[in-house]
């Protein structure tokens, strides 16, 4: 048949007219995936704890399979239970699912729209992100290694100093999962949040005892977690609600006024670099090479939020404030936590641990601390911390996305605007992909011929495990994270014998139970709740070479024009 080029192109846009008509026909027809029966109006908010749902939403894969949905007060949400589901909707289809979810209280609210993991799939995100990788990339994130070594140096010490105090001391949690200061859980909380400050900043944090400003990052991350789960307030499932006047609007006060606390903190640690900055005292953190770069670009001042319109794209004031918060706060707490929960399971499994050192000491000895050319050769310790991220990844629902459109996966609809959560803790323990999957088992991840692979890459059906996320929205922060992992646990197993309390009266090992939901804290962030550990060098030449090491760490910072540690 001869076809003309008309025919052709009327052909085209029938076929393409009745493509579209019986697209969206299938989507209004379509039924919601399978989830939980729940009551009018509220749906399904009472059948699980809201502040921590992923141990029912693991029941409810288990029930209703790879998708389900539940509704929390009018709000959609749709939660992906295995790697394919996973991987269909939030990388192949990223157009449509790489918006984060915006909770009004949260983002709105205690953050003017400013604070870019919560942000959606925007012009704005697009200019953070870039400058955001600008810093974070696989290049530029090598740059940190030499702050990673010194401040991983400093940290071993302040271990070596604490020895068993928090054994001994005994310690509570203080509210907001406030962390004593002497106990062990600061220290390393001190090591992440120093390096994002200097990152970010180019400041030091040269003091654990006495010093306000790191306990207050931690409880203003703490509060943003929980004001930001979803099922938190009413008003983020219900959009109708931000309609009410104040008075019948206690959570607009109470965002504002979070913001507010907020921005005394994070704000005045914007200013005082700006300041430093224009008066030729600045140092080399992200802000001030920002705003260097900005006023050779004729914009010393720009003040306000959000970015210029111009294709250039200058972030104002407030946009880089909250650009440098949320690199301090996604990268602070996630990585302390893994390390929490690492020191946790290897105590939980001592042959595990004993295998650990037994490596350690045939590959690196005890003249020398080990160092980044010994990840490849280390293979039974990159299988722990693999098996760790999988059994506890610190963030078991990941951030929540959001679908930007109507769309349908295996039949089910999405309806647009909808909450999509891939569903990390599922995904880690299903069966099928990890036989046993309860059970703390590295030798599935051990791979003594291979190249040390942390399995981040675009392979994602076949990651090892899948705590950074999905698609465009992909953790910016992996490849300073898994640095970070390496060199602190590899010189936590090589510097030291931990061990946890044990009963007076019995001498039984006194350690959190691992299986217990309990024994994690709440919100979107789940780390241990402070346990206590005793950290003994595992002889007085592993002790020597910790302190001199610290002596010497004392001459980089000068020599950097950083504070030195203050103990
Ligand atoms: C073990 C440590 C870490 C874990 C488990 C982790 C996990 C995650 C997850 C699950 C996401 C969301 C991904 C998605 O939406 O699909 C994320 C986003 C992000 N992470 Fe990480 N992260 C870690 C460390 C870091 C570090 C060290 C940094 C910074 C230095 C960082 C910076 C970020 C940023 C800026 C985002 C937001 C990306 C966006 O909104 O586009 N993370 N991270």
């Amino acid at each position: 048949m001869n076809t003309s080029n008309n025919e052709l192109a009327i052909l085209s846009i029938v076929l393409f007219v009745t493509g579209v008509l019986l697209y969206t026909k299938g989507t209004r027809r379509a039924p919601l995936p399978p989830g939980p029966r729940g009551i009018p109006f509220l749906g399904n908010m009472f059948q699980f704890n809201v502040m921590r749902p992923y141990p029912q939403y693991l029941k409810w894969a288990q029930r209703y399979g790879p998708i389900f949905s539940v509704n929390l007060g009018g709000q959609r949400i749709i939660v992906l239970n295995s790697s394919e589901a996973a991987d269909e909707l939030l990388v192949t289809r990223s157009k449509l699912y790489s918006s984060h979810e915006s909770p009004h209280v949260g983002f709105d609210l205690v953050s003017d729209q400013q604070r870019m993991v919560f942000m959606p799939y925007s012009r704005e995100w697009k200019i953070v992100r870039k400058n955001v990788h600008g810093i974070l990339g696989p290049g530029p994130s090598k740059q940190m290694r030499k702050m990673q070594d010194l401040e991983c140096r400093v940290m071993l010490h302040d271990l070596l100093c604490h020895g068993d105090t928090s054994i001994v001391e005994d310690f509570v949690e203080g509210p907001h999962g406030k962390v004593p200061e002497r106990h062990w859980f600061s220290i390393i909380r001190r090591y992440t949040t120093s390096l994002m400050m200097t990152l970010v900043y180019g400041r030091r944090i040269h003091r654990i005892v006495d010093n306000p400003e790191l306990h207050q990052v931690y409880e203003m991350m703490s509060n943003i977690t929980h004001v930001s789960q979803p099922g938190r307030y009413l008003v983020d499932a219900l959009p109708i609600l931000r309609w009410l006047p104040d008075i019948l609007a206690p959570w607009r006060a109470e965002g504002r006024k979070m913001h507010e606390w907020e921005m005394d903190f994070w704000g005045k640690l914007f200013s005082d670099s700006r300041t430093a900055f224009l008066n030729g005292t600045g140092l080399n953190g992200f802000v001030q090479s920002y705003l260097r770069a900005r006023a050779e670009a004729g914009l010393e001042d720009l003040p306000g939020k959000g970015a210029t319109e111009d294709a250039a794209g200058w972030m104002r004031d407030k946009l880089i404030t909250y650009t440098a918060v949320s690199i301090i706060e996604a990268g602070s707490d996630t990585s302390s936590t893994a390390v929490f929960s690492f020191v946790l399971l290897m105590l939980s499994n001592p042959d595990v641990l004993r295998r650990a050192k037994e490596e350690m000491d045939a590959v690196v000895g005890s003249s020398r601390m080990p160092d980044w050319e010994d990840e490849d050769r280390l293979p039974w310790l990159t299988a722990c911390i693999k098996e760790t991220l999988r059994c506890a990844p610190p963030l078991p629902l990941g951030i929540p996305h959001k679908a930007d459109e109507d769309d349908i996966y295996n039949g089910y609809l999405i309806p647009k605007g909808s909450t999509v959560i891939g569903n990390i803790w599922a995904i880690h323990m299903d069966p099928v992909r990890y036989p046993d999957p309860t059970a703390f088992k590295p030798e599935r991840f051990y791979n003594p011929d291979g190249k040390f692979n942390w399995a981040s890459g675009p392979d994602t059906h076949n990651r090892d495990h899948y705590i950074f996320g999905w698609g465009r929205r992909f953790c910016s922060g992996k490849y300073l994270a898994e640095a970070s992992m390496f060199i602190v646990l590899s010189r936590l197993i090589w510097a030291f014998d931990f061990y946890a309390a044990s009963d007076l009266q019995t001498g039984k090992v006194k350690l959190p139970d691992v299986h217990d939901v309990d024994t994690f804290t709440d919100g979107l962030v789940t780390a241990p709740k402070i346990y206590p550990v005793g950290f003994q060098p595992r002889s007085e030449k592993y002790a020597e070479m910790i302190k001199a090491s610290y002596r010497d760490v004392q001459n980089d910072w000068q020599s950097m024009g950083l504070a030195g540690d203050k103990r």
